[in-house]
């Protein structure tokens, strides 16, 4: 379980979490929405080690990690797997080659092994077919689709996805939304999902937090948020220019 307790971050005099707290629980699929600048990125980057609060606590799996140095979050960040907005797959490298990388890097698979490993892993997302072809001869919702067989490969328990459906075609984020649910459901991974994307809201969240101002407007399941009173909430998830939202 992922818990953030009272955390708050300023960059210089611009605070932009106050005071945040939150669970996220085991396999389920948690969504972070705001408007943009709200913090949701700063949220997840807090988890990898990427940020550090200037006050509060981040726990993982039992465990206060919000002030590990380097070496303390190494196996935090195997167990924590980022997916970034956009794939950061070699372009000179087949798909399996890139799937292969960590699992040759940090597994130590001889380079047949983890070739034949990352063609497994590349089965999990459906791509396996696309396995020797090069990230360039792919469109976006498939090159993410193998940036996330590859976060897969060192088996995380968490994988933090970063506007995973923005840019893509409906056709081809709602195959990205479907995949992430199939990750939970299927492998029991916990997935924390940073989106504007109000379809995959409310298609494969399990739990959504809304931050507001630097503080959670509302923590609940999609029923929570359709049936809230709060002006804010409506506006925000019916996509409307006119309302309450400065
Ligand atoms: N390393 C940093 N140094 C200075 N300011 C930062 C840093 N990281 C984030 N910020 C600021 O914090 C605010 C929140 O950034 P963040 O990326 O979390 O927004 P977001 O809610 O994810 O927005 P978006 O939906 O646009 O991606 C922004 O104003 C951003 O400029």
């Amino acid at each position: 379980m992922i818990s953030f307790r009272h955390l708050a971050k300023s960059f210089g005099s611009k605070k932009v979490i106050e005071d945040v707290s939150f669970d996220v629980r085991d396999g389920e699929v948690f969504f972070i929405i705001g408007q943009s600048g709200v913090g949701k990125s700063v949220m997840i980057k807090h988890l990898v080690g990427l940020l550090y609060p200037d006050a509060g606590e981040i726990w993982l799996d039992g465990e206060e990690i919000s002030r590990f140095d380097e070496e303390q979050m190494y196996p935090v960040r195997m167990k924590c797997a980022m997916v970034f907005q956009h794939s950061t797959l070699f372009d000179s490298m087949t798909c399996a080659e890139n799937v292969a990388l960590p699992l040759r890097k940090h597994k130590g698979l001889k380079p047949k092994e983890a070739l034949a490993e990352a063609r497994k892993r590349l089965d999990q997302v459906h791509m396996r077919e696309f396995a020797d072809r090069f990230p360039p001869e792919l469109g976006d919702g498939m090159r993410k689709r193998v940036a996330i067989a590859r976060a897969l490969t060192l088996d995380p328990r968490y994988v933090l996805f970063d506007e995973p459906t923005t840019s893509l075609d409906p056709v081809s984020a709602r195959r990205v939304d479907k995949l992430i649910r199939e990750l939970s459901d299927t492998l029991g991974v916990t997935s924390i999902v940073v989106s504007h994307d109000l379809v995959s809201i409310f298609s494969i969240a399990d739990r959504i937090v809304m931050l507001y101002k630097g503080f959670v407007r509302l923590l609940g399941t999609p029923e929570d948020f359709k049936a809230s009173s709060d002006e804010i909430i409506q506006q925000f998830i019916h996509g409307r220019a006119e309302g309450p939202i400065e």
